[in-house]
């Protein structure tokens, strides 16, 4: 993954060192690739490392300045990979949709392959049957609408946890609060609910807040092997390839507890329906008129993709959802009163007033317009040679679409850099991947599973965090002072925690 190319000065030494061996091999490479691709804009770079140096340590950004000076169609040379650069609402359609199938498949990345059982799973793994098959499991068995509504009371619980949490953490603390690690503890409580069927200890949570704390650090971090192949044992020598095994065995762990529980359970009949995933995954597994027969293995790995897929990037879109609103008194206000006027008298706000709030939906938008959790997607690779606009792109390019670029595309945004949830009022535009100038979520084949369920459990959250208390900075902080510079990762929550003071109304 590129998200973070953190080079530490070992690194950066021995790169520069086979820089001048390399030299001559790197030039007739970067001919006879430029022949395949001979008109595609790119910027200059380096021998043998290529673009690599003009990516910094948040490269969403970097490319968004790349491809202003050099279009929003960029071919970057990433080491010894092609990588194409996609950063405009009508270069995405073209790889999301009229070559959809083309660029349905992922790269087989370093981090991924050893974190998520060698790409067997849903979100890191190749195109292919097994990837539909998967993908299907998914969509009827686990993220469909009955089961997303199956998990209201689930939703409603642990919501009222955290409204009791904020109180308590408040009267520790001085009236302060850290939001951050309130909205960490929600997230995480919610997903370990509906996917693992029980609650984590507090040991337990942080332990699992670590393990995904820790992949999303290591899917964003700079293996040689994912842009110089033939390199792959420097991640031997310099000791990423035990690090990350080293968290593989901690993952798994964690998950084959669970799993060998629900088994017994299971064994024993105890677990009669099928309510969370892990015993919808574990009674596919005995169903004979599935196609394939799911291995233990298969089910770690797609519970892995639902708890890594679900929480972080619910956690970096609510996290943003208060920064802004903390930041924007107007909003605050004007949705504040839309909450509290729709469930006036209520203890709580509940699910079935959520489809009024439209201006908090507006709100909740345009968080995910400025800061997409996954601001570059995920990336994907070319399943053959293919032609977009007048240009060539070989089989096995990999792409790199910018949606944190595509939403500040001054052509369909205006005002791109404000924070402005009105534009989305009477308009539209919605993130299911039809509109293609906001694509938080992806689009095409691979758009993310899981749109419903993190939204179901983000403005339930939101609505009640607005609802319950009055917001705002700790004496010592002022809005100007705050850092809206976003965290490394493939995720990217803002880099400082949020604290703030609630106001019991
Ligand atoms: C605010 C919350 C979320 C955001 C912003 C988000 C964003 C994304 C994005 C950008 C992708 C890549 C799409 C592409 O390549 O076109 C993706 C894929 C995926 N997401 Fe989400 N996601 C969220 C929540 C969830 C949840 C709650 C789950 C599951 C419980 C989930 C599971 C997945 C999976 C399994 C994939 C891989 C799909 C594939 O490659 O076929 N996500 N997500």
């Amino acid at each position: 993954m590129l998200d973070k190319l953190k080079m530490g000065p070992t690194m950066l030494v021995t790169l520069l060192l086979i820089t001048m061996f390399f030299l001559l091999a790197g030039r007739s490479k970067r001919k006879s690739i430029s022949k395949k691709i001979p008109l595609l804009p790119s910027p200059p770079g380096l021998p043998f490392i290529g673009n690599l140096h003009q990516i910094s340590s948040l490269p969403h950004r970097s490319l968004f300045e790349l491809s202003k000076k050099h279009g929003p169609l960029m071919l970057l040379q990433l080491g010894s990979i092609s990588t194409l650069v996609v950063s405009s609402p009508s270069t995405a359609r073209e790889i999301m949709r009229t070559h959809d199938l083309v660029f349905a498949s992922r790269p087989s990345l370093k981090a991924a392959r050893i974190l998520f059982y060698n790409n067997n799973d849903l979100a890191f793994g190749p195109y292919g049957e097994y990837w539909r098959q998967t993908r299907k499991i998914c969509f009827t068995n686990l993220l469909s609408l009955k089961m997303i509504q199956s998990f209201s009371l689930v939703r409603m619980e642990e919501v009222s946890l955290m409204i009791k949490r904020i109180a308590l953490m408040a009267s520790a603390n001085n009236g302060v609060v850290c939001v951050s690690e309130i909205l960490n503890t929600l997230t995480c409580d919610v997903i370990c609910k509906s996917v693992l069927g029980s609650s984590l200890n507090e040991e337990r949570r942080k332990l699992l807040c670590e393990l995904i704390r820790m992949t999303s650090f290591f899917l964003g971090k700079l293996s040689l092997e994912d842009f110089f192949p033939r390199l792959w044992w420097l991640d031997v020598l310099f000791g990423l390839e035990g690090e990350l095994r080293r968290h593989f065995e901690k993952w798994d762990a964690f998950l084959v507890e669970f799993v060998e529980d629900h088994v017994s359970q299971l064994a024993k009949g105890e677990t009669t329906s099928s309510t969370y995933f892990i015993d919808v995954l574990l009674q596919l597994q005995k169903d004979s008129s599935m196609p394939f027969v799911l291995t233990n293995e298969q089910i770690k790995v797609l519970l892995l993709d639902m708890i890594f897929g679900g929480t972080d990037t619910s956690l970096a879109l609510l996290d943003w959802c208060m920064v802004e609103l903390i930041r924007n008194p107007i909003v605050m206000e004007k949705v504040q009163s839309e909450v509290r006027g729709i469930a006036h008298g209520e203890e709580k706000v509940r699910e079935e007033y959520l489809g009024k709030l439209s201006y908090m939906k507006a709100v909740i938008k345009e968080v995910l317009r400025l800061h997409p959790p996954a601001p570059l997607l995920l990336p994907r690779e070319s399943l053959q040679d293919c032609q977009i606009q007048e240009y060539n792109i070989p089989k096995k390019t990999r792409v790199i679409i910018n949606a944190w670029a595509i939403g500040r595309d001054e052509v369909y945004w205006k005002e791109p850099r404000e924070f402005k949830p009105e534009r989305f009022l009477g308009d539209d535009v919605d993130y299911k991947g039809n509109d293609f100038h906001y694509i938080p979520f992806g689009a095409g084949r691979r758009i993310c599973p899981g749109i419903q369920f993190a939204i179901a459990v983000v403005e339930l959250a939101l609505a009640n965090l607005l609802y319950c208390f009055n917001w705002k900075l700790p004496s010592d902080i002022s809005c100007d002072s705050m850092d809206m510079e976003d965290d490394v990762g493939i995720t990217n929550p803002r880099k400082e925690k949020l604290y703030l003071v609630p106001l019991a109304i």
